[in-house]
């Protein structure tokens, strides 16, 4: 069995983001985190119990102290055992406590991933000639990390802060007039909070955009390493990145500056509160207003509000990053595909007759590529289109697949427009090999048979008989096993190709879009490949974007297009006689093949 058919099965995201756009981002990643309620409701019922274990600390020792140390009506070990069992119980509350919102936090990443990823592999193709893949991953990764860090965090934070209202509670039960004094500095933090707050959001946002900005450098450079280095351009590519990552270290340094301004402030108000306790209640303690063991337990209620405090700006600040975070995320997730289905589309076998009726695009830049293409392909024949760069050959192909709509006129296949059938169904039937194909880091086996990964050893060998991929194949150290590198470098263009012609064929589609699919292979082995072909093309609607004479020669019919429309229709010879367009594009594509066969004898 191949490994993509050994793949294990994983649990779907419980639920998604809500799609109302005018609902706070809050509101919005809400059913994400409600998915997980029960382990977040443990998780944050044990803090509670925890803080409630704790609370009841610094009072235990106001007892001892008052007690057993000045009255010396009680003893001291009762209060000993008291306090060392408070500890352990705390202890053991807050190790629980913290593994539950691990967990919770985990959960939450793995379906914001899930839910983000399920988005990017639907959208339409004009979406990614768009978007910048740097952009995606950053998007991916970072921003969906900030988000969950504040979704599963923030609550627990919040939890944490209840601790002030426990012990302002206890501090008043123990004498009112102290309790105020002791969290007297406390409405300053909170404002101070608030401050904090709007400074720091503009430079949290800009802080991802540039992190993803680097990150679209990095990714183009990896990928276009190798023309970075064909033309020498390693220098300036560095400086690229230099210019990319200096923007990212002005906005980190405009952070920690606006940071290192406030957070020390809010750190260390709560510690003024403690020279406010031993000053007030010291003139209370001589005047015999209170004990000395409530001015200790003051002392420690102050002292434990410290770190919730804390924590609440470490909260605010989080909250700024992952608004930002959240806000690309929606971005993305906000993005409709245009490429819809209708409510009960087909999905039946197709037969494979094609049509373009009127049909004009334009790409969603605006660059218009088909401009009324009119062309019947029965069922069961091969055309060439040919045509000069740019005319809008291998528009054709991406439009019959319904990689893009059309902007006027209609596709159609068996006579219902394209746009009847479901998406997977009109795929699935028909097979587009691109010249430039896009192979995994996978074995070859695994490569061929990814759009059918159960296919079995057989099947695999026979697809890539007939793309003329066995031979080099079983040369291989591990033949069919080999895995190939990333994006299938260690394989030459021509392999890469003929892989990619093996996986379509594998799943054997009633259409065929052979788009340049040849051209990085020299003629000897173009012509295996078609003598393999042949067979196989027969009764299958096939298109062949053709650069080669030899090509052409495969074909029942070959189509001249011209600027986005059909120039001439008809066999080689009809063309050759009567069509000049046809013979200049013969030329063209002649000293074209002959510096192919150049470069791969070379
Ligand atoms: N993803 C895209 N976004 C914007 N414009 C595009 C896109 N793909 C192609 N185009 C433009 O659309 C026009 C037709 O492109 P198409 O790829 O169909 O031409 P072609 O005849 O196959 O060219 P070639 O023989 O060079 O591959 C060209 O002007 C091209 O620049």
């Amino acid at each position: 069995m191949s490994a993509q058919s050994a793949s294990p099965r994983y649990p779907a995201p419980k639920s998604t983001i809500d799609p109302d756009q005018s609902r706070s981002w809050l509101r919005r990643a809400l059913p994400v985190v409600l998915a997980h309620r029960w382990l977040l409701l443990t998780s944050l019922s044990l803090s509670l119990v925890g803080l409630l274990v704790q609370v009841q600390i610094p009072n235990v020792m106001r007892l001892g102290i008052d007690d057993a140390l000045i009255a010396r009506t009680a003893s001291l070990t009762g209060y000993v055992w008291w306090l060392a069992g408070l500890a352990v119980a705390s202890g053991v509350v807050n190790y629980l406590a913290r593994r539950y919102l691990l967990r919770t936090a985990y959960e939450i990443e793995y379906d914001l991933r899930n839910i983000m990823y399920s988005h990017l592999i639907r959208m339409p193709f004009g979406f990614y000639d768009r978007v910048q893949t740097g952009e995606l991953m950053s998007r991916s990764s970072s921003d969906i990390r900030a988000v969950q860090m504040y979704l599963a965090f923030g609550p627990s934070i919040l939890v944490q802060c209840l601790i002030a209202v426990f012990a302002f509670a206890l501090m008043v039960s123990i004498d009112p007039l102290l309790a105020v004094v002791a969290m007297a500095t406390m409405p300053v933090i909170a404002l101070l909070g608030v401050w904090m707050r709007k400074a720091i959001f503009p430079v949290s946002w800009l802080i991802q955009s540039r992190l993803a900005q680097v990150a679209t450098v990095v990714d183009e450079n990896i990928n276009g390493v190798r023309i970075v280095k064909a033309f020498a351009g390693e220098q300036r590519q560095v400086t690229l990145l230099a210019s990319a990552a200096d923007r990212v270290r002005w906005a980190y340094r405009r952070d920690a500056w606006i940071r290192s301004r406030w957070s020390p402030t809010l750190e260390n108000l709560p510690r003024l509160g403690l020279a406010l306790v031993l000053l007030c209640g010291g003139w209370m303690v001589i005047e015999g207003r209170t004990s000395v063991g409530a001015i200790v337990a003051f002392n420690s209620y102050v002292l434990m509000l410290q770190p919730p405090f804390r924590m609440l700006g470490m909260m605010i600040m989080m909250g700024q990053r992952a608004a930002a975070s959240a806000q690309r995320i929606y971005e993305v997730l906000d993005t409709r595909s245009e490429i819809t289905e209708r409510a009960d589309p087909l999905r039946t076998r197709i037969r494979g007759e094609v049509e373009f009726d009127g049909v004009e695009f334009a790409y969603p830049d605006g660059t218009v590529a088909l401009r009324g293409l009119d062309l019947r392909i029965p069922v069961g024949t091969t055309v060439a289109v040919v045509g000069r760069t740019g005319s809008g050959k291998s528009t054709v192909g991406r439009l019959l697949a319904r990689y893009y709509d059309t902007t006027a006129g209609a596709v159609r296949v068996d006579g219902r427009d394209v746009r009847e059938y479901a998406l997977d169904s009109l795929r699935d039937q028909i097979g587009i090999v691109p010249d430039e194909p896009f192979l995994f880091s996978l074995s070859i086996r695994d490569n061929i048979a990814f759009g059918r990964p159960d296919a079995d050893l057989a099947d695999v060998v026979a697809a890539a008989e007939a793309a003329g991929a066995d031979g080099f194949v079983r040369a291989l150290p591990e033949g069919y096993d080999t895995v190939i590198g990333e994006r299938g470098y260690t394989l030459s263009g021509g392999q890469r190709q003929r892989v990619a012609i093996a996986r379509a064929l594998l799943v054997n589609p009633p259409v065929l879009v052979l788009d340049d699919a040849t051209s990085a292979v020299d003629v000897h082995v173009e012509q295996r490949i078609h003598a393999a072909l042949r067979d196989l093309l027969q009764n299958r609607t096939t298109i062949i974007v053709a650069h080669r004479l030899s090509t052409i020669a495969l074909a029942d019919t070959v189509v001249l297009i011209d600027d986005g429309r059909v120039a001439a229709q008809g066999t080689h010879e009809e063309l050759l006689a009567a069509e000049p367009r046809y013979q200049d594009v013969l030329a063209t594509m002649h000293s074209r093949a002959a510096e192919v066969d150049e470069q791969v004898a070379a």
